[in-house]
């Protein structure tokens, strides 16, 4: 299967980085430095100059301090044409560019990275806001559809929760209705997705050498059915907390191991391998979805202690027909190798053996 190349990333004032032009082949490369050196700034780059996403809390973070604006570019090779993504950042400002022409974050490909970080084990230990969050952004890059109704969706719940916290009983009947429908889109979406996704990741966990079996089901906090009923049944609480207490914006991504339930009881190891395994579904989701493999970002590799994850995570990066791989340490087979020391990246020359 084809992917997607990024064939350079530029970037001005952001974070600890340099002003830069990297060049990136086919294949691996790997990026090794010390502590602090601005690898996992690389990778944040790379990953919102393809998707335009960040899961930064407050964009005014990747502009490097003293500075009031930051870029970010990247060249890349798509199914035989050339395209440039811009994203120029700003105070709580975000604007992208797809050659040159003004574009919104869900009109850029959606497939094109997908980032594995150590942190990723808070998907399994974390709150549900972590998991729904997870599932919420591979289903939106999944469906612009997906996309627009949640945002819509979440809207609404903010408007709704204003107007109970106003004590505005007469207006929720507009609400409901506007919630129920978007509600009940969201809630299929997701079922229907879980599906597949139930089975890579447990192909994934197995692969990873894993005897518990991995299971993902969704823990919904209302029914498309039940959901007109529940909110109306519920009006006095929701009045009294002045919030929207049922709905899919408290729904939860199960995750069981064996017979229990990952986050209460699997082992710190354990919990890497289903992150992995989670990771893994949605770059093969994507896959599926583009026909096209994204870009693998890798964060980290030698945060990886266990032999067997840490060599699953350097035989996936071999297998896509990219994937940028950092580490303090050199990633082996690399096609070019990067050393990052404050900011500035310089390709690493091999010795010939011999020479
Ligand atoms: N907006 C910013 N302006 C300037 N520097 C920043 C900004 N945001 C973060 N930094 C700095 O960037 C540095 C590099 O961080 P980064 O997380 O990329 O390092 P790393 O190479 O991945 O290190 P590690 O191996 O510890 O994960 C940090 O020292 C951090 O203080």
């Amino acid at each position: 299967m084809a992917g997607v190349q990024l064939s350079a990333l530029s970037t001005l004032n952001y974070r600890n980085l340099a002003p830069s032009t990297l060049e990136f082949p086919a294949g691996v490369t790997g990026i090794f430095g010390e502590n602090g050196a601005g690898k996992t700034n690389l990778l944040e780059a790379v990953y919102l100059a393809l998707t335009g996403l960040t899961d930064a809390p407050r964009l005014e973070q990747l502009v490097q301090q003293g500075e009031q604006e930051a870029y970010v570019r990247a060249d890349i090779e798509q199914g035989g044409s050339l395209s440039i993504q811009e994203v120029g950042l700003g105070r709580g400002r975000r604007q992208l560019k797809v050659d040159g022409v003004r574009v919104r974050t869900g009109d850029l490909p959606r497939g094109s990275a997908v980032w594995i970080r150590p942190e990723d084990s808070e998907l399994v230990f974390g709150s549900p806001s972590g998991r729904r969050a997870y599932l919420d952004s591979l289903l939106s890059r999944l469906s612009q559809r997906y996309g627009q109704h949640l945002s819509r969706y979440e809207r609404t719940v903010a408007q709704r929760n204003a107007a109970l916290k106003a004590g505005e009983n007469w207006a929720m009947e507009v609400w409901d209705d506007t919630l129920v429908n978007l509600g009940t889109e969201i809630m299929l979406f997701r079922r229907r997705a879980l599906g597949r996704l139930d089975e890579l990741a447990r192909e994934a966990n197995e692969q990873l050498g894993s005897r518990k079996v991995l299971t993902l089901a969704l823990s919904e906090s209302t029914t498309p059915e039940q959901y007109a009923y529940d909110l109306t049944s519920r009006r006095a609480e929701e009045l009294a907390r002045g919030s929207t207490v049922t709905g899919p914006h408290r729904d939860d991504l199960l995750l069981t191991l064996g017979d229990f339930a990952a986050g209460d009881y699997a082992s710190r190891g354990e919990g890497r391998t289903i992150a992995l395994a989670l990771r893994r579904a949605e770059l093969e989701l994507l896959a599926e979805k583009f026909k096209e493999k994204p870009v693998l970002l890798i964060d980290d590799f030698t945060a990886e202690l266990d032999p067997n994850r840490r060599q699953y995570l350097l035989d996936l990066a071999a297998s896509v027909p990219q994937a940028i791989v950092t580490g303090t340490e050199e990633a082996p087979g690399a096609a070019l190798t990067l050393r990052a020391q404050a900011g500035r990246f310089t390709e690493e020359l091999r010795q010939e053996v011999g020479a």
